[in-house]
């Protein structure tokens, strides 16, 4: 495989071979050269691989931090093997490294874990990617284990670059769409910035390509948009269902699934609290600072947005930046920015406005005096209800055996697989808790059909998956 090579721009850089020929010099421009490495050189900087350099597993191999050139540049090593060919699990590990590869070695950002080369070594069988060293661990830890409890003005920085790094990929001149969105895919850099990951099951091109109509479902349980049920289906508001799980994630603390709760799955949890504009309920009460109402409301209302059932309904990635952009003024305390919003949510005509071109078409009812500790609803045509509610009661997240969390692995679709935990996967102590992997096979093309629980999926073939949609 030839890897045409990017610069670095601040914004998405994107090389496509088959622009090449009609911007070849442009192309040549922003080409720059990725490395490649050989196999003794990285053994080298992971000192032979070994555990103490060991950073964690995914579903396609190991990851191990190496020091490369004399100590000046940090990384991470992802480790794969390339098996035998009637190896489902290794072959479709291999083609998600590949395809990592034919990704990154196109898209760059600064708000994403990018790639610096690789190293094929075929008499080893084995495949390395090396990519920038983030070492802060992943938003999932930042989110889920204690005693990291990230604060309001980082969660909201957080959800805000990813938000960018995903708008630049929907939003570049081939549109790449990321397709596993997850807090454990987001990783946390030297300088607190969070970073998209793992592009494994990324798609590069137009939604109506041959070869992403071709390409089967995949995604991570939990984070996986229910209308996405068939090829044709792939559209980059599969990536905004993801994002709206994540920000509920990022505001609420609990799991995408977590068999603690009922329901179990963080859309059809707190979506019912969203629209009764029960905001104070679904906020992370470890955090000490409690969130303005306007910062919660106004992330709470855009998570729901974002997971709409009706992928085209749900607002581009365009509008979340906008949105996370205000959201991260009011809650950074910016004077200006907090005087106009106070004199917004004084007056319910403005209200009626911002929110309309939030294109949820609200209704303004104001009840009382902010001091008496009123409420105030606004509601949406889909019964997205806002209750502006001046003292918050904070309910606690009831307390969650860890056990019962369902660590959420990638559905992978890049190459043929099957259902169950890996049997070349001698270790899986890494995986702590309940691994859940639906495979689905390339050559049945098998859709997956999500209940209306959105949160367990299971496998149907085209003719019985009916595809109804709201
Ligand atoms: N660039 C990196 N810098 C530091 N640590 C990393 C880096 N990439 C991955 N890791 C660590 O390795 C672990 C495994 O990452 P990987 O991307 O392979 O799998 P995953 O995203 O956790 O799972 P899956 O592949 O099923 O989605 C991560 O959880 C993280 O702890």
């Amino acid at each position: 495989m030839g890897y045409p090579f990017c610069n670095d721009e601040s914004a998405v850089s994107i090389c496509d071979p088959r622009r090449r020929s009609r911007s070849s010099h442009q192309d040549q421009k922003r080409r720059l050269k990725l490395r490649i490495f050989n196999y003794d050189e990285l053994a080298l900087a992971t000192d032979g691989f070994s555990a103490g350099n060991f950073l964690g597993k995914g579903s396609h191999g190991r990851v191990y931090k190496a020091v490369l050139d004399g100590g000046k540049l940090l990384a991470a090593v992802k480790r794969t093997t390339i098996a035998a060919a009637d190896d489902y699990n290794k072959c479709s590990s291999v083609n998600q490294v590949d395809n990592e590869i034919e990704i990154l070695s196109r898209v760059r950002h600064r708000w994403m874990v990018n790639l610096i080369g690789y190293c094929v070594d075929h008499r080893r069988k084995t495949k390395l990617l090396v990519v920038e060293y983030m070492p802060n661990g992943t938003l999932h830890d930042h989110l889920h284990s204690p005693p990291l409890v990230s604060s309001w003005n980082r969660r909201v920085k957080h959800a805000l670059q990813i938000a960018i790094a995903v708008h630049a990929l929907h939003s570049a001149e081939t549109p790449v769409i990321h397709r596993d969105i997850k807090s454990s895919n987001i990783l946390i850099d030297g300088e607190g910035n969070a970073r998209l990951a793992d592009f494994g099951l990324a798609l590069i091109g137009n939604v109506n390509d041959e070869h992403l109509k071709s390409t089967p479902p995949a995604g991570t349980l939990g984070y996986l948009d229910p209308s996405y049920l068939a090829p044709a289906d792939l559209t980059a508001k599969s990536d905004v269902f993801s994002f709206g799980v994540l920000l509920l994630e990022i505001i609420s603390g609990r799991e995408a699934i977590d068999l603690d709760f009922s329901p179990s799955c963080i859309v059809d949890w707190a979506m019912p609290l969203i629209k009764r504009g029960e905001f104070a309920a679904i906020c992370d009460s470890r955090i000490r600072n409690r969130p303005k109402s306007a910062v919660i409301r106004r992330l709470a209302v855009m998570a729901a947005r974002c997971v709409r059932s009706t992928a085209e309904k749900r607002p581009d990635m365009s509008e979340v930046v906008e949105c996370l952009n205000s959201v991260r003024k009011i809650s950074q305390g910016n004077p200006v920015w907090n005087r106009l919003w106070r004199r917004s949510e004084n007056r319910s005509e403005n209200v009626f406005v911002s929110e309309e071109k939030e294109e949820i078409h609200v209704r303004m009812v104001r009840g009382g005096s902010k001091k008496q500790s009123t409420v105030s609803s606004v509601r949406s045509e889909d019964g997205v209800c806002e209750r502006i509610v001046t003292e918050m009661p904070v309910s606690p997240l009831p307390h969650r055996r860890r056990n019962r969390v369902l660590r959420s692995r990638s559905v992978g679709a890049m190459g043929r697989s099957k259902v169950g935990p890996d049997p070349n996967d001698g270790d899986n102590t890494a995986v702590a808790t309940t691994t859940i992997r639906i495979l689905v096979e390339r050559e049945r093309a098998a859709t997956m059909k999500l209940g209306k629980s959105r949160s367990v999926g299971m496998v149907r073939s085209h003719k019985t998956a009916s595809r109804k949609r709201d």
